[in-house]
C-alpha cells in the first residue's frame, strides 16, 4: 500500500529528481506523464535523485488519461493554486493519486475540469504565484503520510 505522485509534463529535471528521492524514502509510486522537459538520462535529474533511483517505483505514461485508464479505481487529488479547499482539509487515503502540474503552466484547465471536487491548494500569501513543484509535492505527500500513520523505519 502506498501513495502515488503523478507529475504531468514536468519540465525541470532537478524538481523531478528531488521528488524521486522523496518517493524512494516513503515507498511512494512516481508516475511521469510525457512529454517530459528533459531526457531521463539528464545529469541534473540523476544528481537530484542521488543514487536512489533504483529504489523508486517509477512508471511512464503518454497522457494523464492513460494513468486514469490504468488505475480506474484510483482517487485523483489535484494540487492547484486555483482550488478553494486547503490540502489540510483533505482526508487522504492510502493509494490516493496526488497530481501536480508542470512548472510553467500548472495543470491544464481541461484536467482541472475533470476533477472539480478533488482540487486542493497550499496556502500562500503575498505576490508569489506558486510554490516550487518539488516543495509542493513533498508538503502534500507528507500530510497524506501523516494522516495515514506512516512511521517509516526507525
Ligand atoms: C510551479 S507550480 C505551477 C505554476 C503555474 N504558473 C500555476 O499557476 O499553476 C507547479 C505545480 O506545483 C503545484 N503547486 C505549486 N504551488 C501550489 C499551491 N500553492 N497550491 C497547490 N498546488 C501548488 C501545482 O500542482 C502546480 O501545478
Amino acid at each position: 500500500m502506498a501513495f502515488h505522485i503523478v507529475l504531468v509534463e514536468p519540465e525541470i529535471p532537478a524538481n523531478t529528481g528531488n521528488i524521486s528521492r522523496t518517493c524512494a524514502a516513503t515507498g511512494t509510486w512516481l508516475h511521469l506523464v510525457r512529454p517530459l522537459g528533459f531526457h531521463t538520462d539528464d545529469r541534473t535529474l540523476k544528481r537530484a535523485g542521488l543514487d536512489y533511483w533504483h529504489a523508486v517505483k517509477l512508471e511512464y505514461h503518454d497522457s494523464f488519461q492513460e494513468v486514469k485508464d490504468k488505475y480506474k479505481h484510483g482517487r485523483f487529488l489535484l494540487a492547484t493554486t486555483k482550488a478553494d479547499k486547503l490540502y489540510t482539509d483533505v482526508a487522504f487515503q492510502d493509494e490516493d493519486f496526488l497530481v501536480f502540474g508542470k512548472e510553467t503552466k500548472g495543470l491544464s484547465p481541461e484536467i482541472l475540469a475533470q476533477h472539480p471536487d478533488t482540487l486542493m491548494r497550499l496556502p500562500m500569501t503575498g505576490d508569489v504565484r506558486s510554490l516550487n513543484l518539488s516543495n509542493a509535492a513533498a508538503i502534500v505527500l507528507f500530510e497524506g503520510l501523516r494522516q495515514t500513520g506512516f512511521q517509516g523505519l526507525s
